[in-house]
């Protein structure tokens, strides 16, 4: 991502949820995105996915310019390329948990078998998985969970990371769950504020908050 702004109009008035980010992710990388309420990491996140575009600056992925793709040609990157897990999962209620995960492997080209992305465990990673998606983008995957089963998510995204390869950022409010990234970025009101590289990462097991 190389100088992205995004500027939504509500009205008469315009936010500045970014205001000129540039950002790298790491093939294979685990990159958690830190920062306040409203500081723009929904945004950030949701312009990696081409859940939205941005306003100015450019999104490249493996060379491609994604802000000068066609609606078509997104629908094709995030549905081939980008896994996402969402705080409140967004499942479908009536279905089942082999139902929600094959919603997903019957529209992919090389899918994971549906009872092997559900043994990761959880079905909301399992369904952002089983696409074998290049890159997996989770906004606050643990926000409305106890801490025992936080860290199990964690410890979900981690293995999912280490044993597929996927290119993994996390949103988080939570500062302990940064330790488990090898990479830290840090937004406050739109921009980059801190970005750090961890020396060692830690298990998802060991950490407290
Ligand atoms: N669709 C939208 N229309 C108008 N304003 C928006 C929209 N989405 C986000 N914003 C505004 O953009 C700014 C950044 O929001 P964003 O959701 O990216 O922040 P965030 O860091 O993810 O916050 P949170 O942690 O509360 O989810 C905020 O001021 C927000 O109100």
């Amino acid at each position: 991502m190389r100088d992205v702004t995004k500027v939504y109009q509500m009205g008469e008035v315009q936010v500045h949820a970014l205001r000129g980010v540039s950002v790298d992710l790491k093939v294979g990388g685990f990159t958690v995105l830190l920062g306040p309420s409203g500081s723009g990491k929904s945004t950030l996140l949701n312009i990696l996915g081409g859940l939205d575009v941005p306003t100015s600056g450019q999104v490249l992925y493996r060379g491609q310019d994604l802000t000068r793709a066609d609606e078509g040609e997104l629908t094709q990157y995030r549905r081939r390329r980008v896994g996402f897990v969402f705080q409140f999962y967004n499942l479908i209620p009536s279905l089942t948990a082999r139902e929600n995960v094959e919603l997903v492997t019957e529209i992919s080209e090389d899918p994971l078998p549906a009872q092997e992305a559900l043994d990761i465990q959880r079905v909301a990673i399992a369904r952002a998985i089983a696409k074998r998606p290049d890159i997996l983008l989770c906004d606050e995957p643990t926000g409305a969970l106890d801490i025992t089963t936080g860290i199990q998510v964690l410890e979900a995204l981690e293995r999912v990371n280490r044993e597929y390869g996927a290119t993994t950022a996390i949103i988080t409010h939570n500062a302990a769950i940064a330790t488990i990234a090898d990479r830290v970025i840090s937004l406050a009101d739109g921009r980059i504020s801190q970005q750090r590289v961890n020396g060692t990462r830690a298990a998802a097991s060991t950490i407290e908050w």
